[in-house]
């Protein structure tokens, strides 16, 4: 149902208060012209009326001869910012920058947020927007997953499919997703509601089956019929099945690049506010679906980059892969099972 400019107005000065937002700060509105411009108003209005100094960085959009599709996920790591220092300075001077036109996945990124600036993603449709509002409950749900998630050494995942994955972890950090960014240096995304972190290097390894009713994003599809992917030290090796098998060689294959079948963030849902169904009920072109990635108890793996924690791996294509009905363990505590959450008590929903 269509959200009115008060409305995402209000919404926008509920999470900068969230995020810390006063007299004190300085808020920075990162744009280009494939930015939604009620978004883009909203933020600007709701950060001077909390008396922030406000300011927007308009970027002329960069599209790479490459990509395919609308979808902001599908091309990652150069950006409208890339190359632009000056455009990076000014963006570095503020204590806090909205994104509207996403920076995700990209090294100007991790370069800006070492700076001590935080960085809020926000390109999702107003109605998402609204229907995923973040709220203290939400980080608290995904801050108790994030401290087990952060001791943990390995990660396995099964389903009833047939998934058998495992991956080690500790080489890279945790990251928590819940939807405001409440202290210096901290990027999150409005909406959102998950965390994961990377395997690490070389450590994943086995089979993740596809069902039926899982997701593939940025093709914004459920797939019909059973994916297989064959991983082996850290790389998918092969991807069986019928027609949706074939198109996923395909387009992977289409970037002649073997970063491309790395494995990249990995872990696990927490919004139940976010809907399994909601990707149906939307235009491959509404946005990047956050619904798929943050549904109460997926399990989301991903390919491609790893650059925003430092890695080496810069490759353009990213998929977001989230399955349905998964059983997730940490060392040897089940967080998930059966696509249902069960630990730690604090991240369970009733
Ligand atoms: O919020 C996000 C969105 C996309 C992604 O790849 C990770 N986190
Ligand atoms: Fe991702």
């Amino acid at each position: 149902m269509p959200v009115s400019d008060t409305e995402l107005t209000q919404m926008f000065e509920h999470v900068l208060r969230l995020s810390k937002v006063d007299e004190t700060q300085s808020v920075a509105v990162l744009k280009s012209h494939y930015s939604d411009q009620r978004t883009v108003r909203a933020a600007m209005d709701a950060a001077q009326r909390l008396k922030a100094k406000v300011y927007a960085v308009e970027l002329p959009s960069f599209s790479h001869p490459i990509a395919m599709g609308n979808d902001m996920t599908a091309y990652c790591g150069d950006t409208p910012l890339t190359g632009n220092l000056a455009a990076q300075r000014a963006l570095e001077a503020a204590d806090m920058i909205i994104d509207t036109m996403m920076l995700l996945h990209s090294p100007e990124q991790e370069q800006i947020l070492k700076s001590g600036t935080r960085i809020l993603l926000a390109v999702e449709p107003p109605e998402v927007l609204a229907r995923m509002l973040p709220t203290l409950a939400d980080r608290d749900r995904v801050l108790a997953s994030k401290t087990l998630l952060e001791q943990a050494s390995s990660m396995r995942v099964t389903s009833a499919a047939g998934s058998d994955f495992r991956a080690q972890l500790g080489q890279y950090p945790a990251v928590a997703e819940y939807g405001f960014v409440d202290e210096p240096g901290r990027w999150d995304h409005w909406p959102s509601g998950f965390l994961f972190s990377w395997p690490n290097e070389g450590t994943a390894e086995g089979v993740l089956v596809l069902d039926v009713g899982d997701m593939i994003l940025p093709f914004k599809t459920y797939t019909r019929e059973r994916i297989t992917l064959e991983i082996q030290a850290g790389f998918i090796t092969a991807i069986h099945g019928g027609f949706e098998a074939e198109y996923l060689r395909d387009y992977m294959a289409y970037f002649k690049d073997p970063e491309v079948y790395g494995i990249s963030h990995i872990g696990w849902g927490l919004q139940p506010r976010a809907q399994w169904t909601a990707m149906g009920l939307h235009d491959k072109n509404d946005g990047m679906c956050m619904d798929a990635r943050a549904f109460y108890g997926n399990f989301l793996f991903s390919t491609g980059p790893n650059t925003e924690v430092g890695g080496t791996r810069k490759t353009p294509c990213h998929l977001d892969i989230p399955l349905r009905k998964c059983s997730v363990y940490l060392d040897d505590t089940a967080v998930v099972v059966d696509g249902d959450v069960v630990a730690p008590a604090e991240s369970v929903v009733k």
